[in-house]
C-alpha cells in the first residue's frame, strides 16, 4: 500500500435529527479503538449489539457496530461503523469519544479519497458516489449509480487500451527509422486513429449528456414589463413562486427556481422586466437581470403575442451577448387565437395563463440545451472529463497533422493517453485530487 494513513471517524449520516445516526471510522488497526469503545473483539461483517463506553465506563449509547478489516471494506482500511441513535448531540458524543480514541475528524471527502488510492474505485466512480449523494432527480441519480458501477471508466479503458496499442505500433517504428512509414502504413496506423478519433467523438457525447444531468442548465425568462414572464415561470414549475399581478413592474428581484425537464435540473431565472425606470429597486432588478444573463445558457424572450416584437424587445435583442440561444415565445395566445407551438427555429406560441403550447415549449426547450433523450445509457460526468477528452481530442488531430513526423506523432498519441487518463485518474496530480475530493461532504 503506496497511503500510510492516521484514523479518521465522522457522522456519515446526515446532520439534524434522525432515527439512525451512522458514525464511520476508518484506519489500520482499529482493534484498540474497538475494545476500548465497546470492549469486546468484532467479529468481521457481523451485526454486534453494542453499548459504545465512555473512558469512565459509563454508556455514550448503544447500538450495533460493524466491523470491516482491509483490504475488504470501503476505503480498503479497516472500516468500524456505529449505528447510534441519529440526534445530533449523540452522535456528537460519540464522535467525540473515537477522536478521544485516536482517531480525528476526517475531511471532506476523505473515506471516498483513501478508496481511491487504495484502489477500490477510480477517480471517475469516486466521483460518482458524490455525484449520487448530489443527484437532483431520478434520471441523475441513474446515470450516477451508471458511473459508479464504472461503465464511464470503461469506456476509457478501451479507448486508453487502444491508443497503448497504436503507441506501440508507432514506438516500435522510432527503432527502425528506415522502414517507418512503410510500416505504419501496412498497420492501417492512419485508419486507427480515425477510428480513436471517432471513439471519442462519441464518448464526448455520452459525457456531455451526463454533464447536463448533473449539473443542468440555467435557463433565465427576459422581456418588458407584463409580457407573462412571472406567470410562465410558474406554469412551468406546475406551482405559484413568482407573483403575478396586471401591474407592470410586479418582479423587482430575480427569482429562482429549480424544475426537472425529462430529469435534467433546469434554473429558471425570472427576472425584473426590462424598461427604463426611476424606480430605484426597479433600477436594481434591472441590473441583477442582466447579471442572470451573462451566467445564462439559454435565454426566454417574452412577447405580447397582441404588440408582437417591439422597438424595445429589439432593443434587448441587440444587448444580449451574440453567444447566447434566445427563443423567441409568443405569450397571451389566448387572447390572439394564434395557433400554438414552434412556428420557426428560434420562436414558439404559448399562453402561460391558459397552460397552451407549453409541452410543446418544454421539448424545445431541452433540443435547445443539447439534450437528446434519456435512453438509459447516461452515465453521470463533469465539465473536468468533457475537457480531458477535448484535450485528448486535439492530441489526436495534432497527431493526424503529423502523421509523417514520427517523434511528434508519437508524442501527441502520449499526451492523449495521458489525458484520458486524468479522468479515472491514473494520471493525475495530488493537487487535482485534493480539489475534487474537498468539494465532497465530510463523511463521505
Ligand atoms: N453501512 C454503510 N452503508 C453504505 C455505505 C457504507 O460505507 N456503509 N456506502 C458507502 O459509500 C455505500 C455502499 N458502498 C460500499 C462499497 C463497498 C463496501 C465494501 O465493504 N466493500 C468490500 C466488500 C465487497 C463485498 O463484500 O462484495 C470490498 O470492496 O472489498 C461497502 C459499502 C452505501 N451504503
Ligand atoms: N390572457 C393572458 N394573460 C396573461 C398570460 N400570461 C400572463 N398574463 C397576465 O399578464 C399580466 C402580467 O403577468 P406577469 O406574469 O406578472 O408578467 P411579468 O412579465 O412577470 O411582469 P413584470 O413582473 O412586470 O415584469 C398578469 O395579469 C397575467 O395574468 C396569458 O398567457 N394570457
Amino acid at each position: 500500500m503506496l497511503y500510510t494513513p492516521d484514523t479518521i471517524a465522522a457522522i456519515a449520516t446526515a446532520p439534524g435529527r434522525g432515527g439512525v445516526g451512522v458514525i464511520r471510522i476508518s484506519g489500520r488497526h482499529l482493534g484498540d479503538i474497538a475494545d476500548k469503545l465497546i470492549g469486546k473483539p468484532l467479529t468481521p461483517r457481523y451485526a454486534h449489539f453494542a453499548r459504545f463506553k465512555a473512558a469512565d465506563g459509563s454508556v455514550v449509547d448503544e447500538g450495533i457496530a460493524l466491523y470491516f478489516p482491509g483490504p475488504n471494506s470501503f476505503t480498503g482500511e479497516d472500516v468500524i461503523e456505529l449505528q447510534g441513535h441519529g440526534g445530533p448531540i449523540v452522535m456528537q458524543m460519540l464522535l467525540a469519544r473515537c477522536i478521544e480514541l485516536g482517531a480525528r475528524f476526517a475531511e471532506a471527502g476523505e473515506f471516498s479519497k483513501r478508496a481511491f488510492l487504495n484502489d477500490k474505485m477510480d477517480l471517475a466512480q469516486a466521483e460518482a458516489v458524490a455525484d449520487l449523494i448530489d443527484a437532483q432527480s431520478t434520471a441523475a441519480a441513474k446515470s450516477a449509480l451508471k458511473s459508479l458501477d464504472g461503465a464511464f471508466s470503461r469506456e476509457i479503458h478501451v479507448l486508453v487500451d487502444e491508443l497503448i496499442t497504436l503507441r506501440m505500433l508507432v514506438e516500435a517504428t522510432l527503432d527502425f527509422p528506415e522502414e517507418d512509414i512503410d510500416f505504419l502504413e501496412a498497420a492501417n496506423a492512419h485508419g486507427k486513429l480515425l477510428e480513436l478519433q471517432s471513439q471519442l467523438q462519441r464518448v464526448l457525447g455520452t459525457a456531455t449528456q451526463g454533464k447536463l444531468l448533473r449539473e443542468g442548465v440555467h435557463i433565465v425568462l427576459i422581456g418588458q414589463p407584463n409580457v407573462g414572464k412571472s406567470s410562465l415561470m410558474n406554469a412551468l414549475a406546475g406551482e405559484e413562486i413568482a407573483i403575478v399581478t396586471a401591474i407592470a413592474g410586479t418582479t423587482r428581484d430575480t427569482v429562482r427556481e429549480l424544475i426537472q425537464l425529462d430529469g435534467i435540473p433546469a434554473h429558471i431565472i425570472d427576472t425584473a422586466g426590462l424598461r427604463t425606470t426611476t424606480d430605484i429597486v426597479e433600477k436594481i432588478g434591472i441590473e441583477r437581470t442582466w447579471a442572470a444573463i451573462a451566467k445564462a445558457e439559454l435565454a426566454l424572450l417574452l412577447i405580447d403575442s397582441r404588440e408582437g416584437i417591439t422597438a424595445d424587445d429589439q432593443a434587448i435583442l441587440d444587448k444580449l451577448p451574440p453567444q447566447l440561444p434566445v427563443l423567441r415565445v409568443f405569450n397571451k395566445i389566448d387572447l390572439t387565437g394564434d395557433v400554438p407551438g414552434i412556428v420557426a427555429e428560434n420562436e414558439i406560441h404559448v399562453s402561460a395563463k391558459a397552460g397552451i403550447g407549453l409541452t410543446e415549449l418544454r421539448s424545445k426547450l431541452l433540443a435547445l440545451v443539447g439534450w437528446h433523450g434519456n435512453d438509459d445509457s447516461v452515465f453521470i460526468a463533469r465539465e473536468r472529463h468533457l475537457n480531458a477528452i477535448r484535450r485528448a481530442q486535439s492530441h489526436l488531430v495534432t497527431a493526424e497533422t503529423a502523421y509523417l513526423q514520427i517523434e511528434i506523432f508519437a508524442e501527441e498519441l502520449r499526451l492523449a493517453q495521458n489525458a484520458l487518463s486524468e479522468i479515472t485518474g491514473q494520471f493525475t496530480s495530488d493537487d487535482l485530487l485534493g480539489v475534487i475530493f474537498s468539494r465532497f461532504c465530510i463523511g463521505k
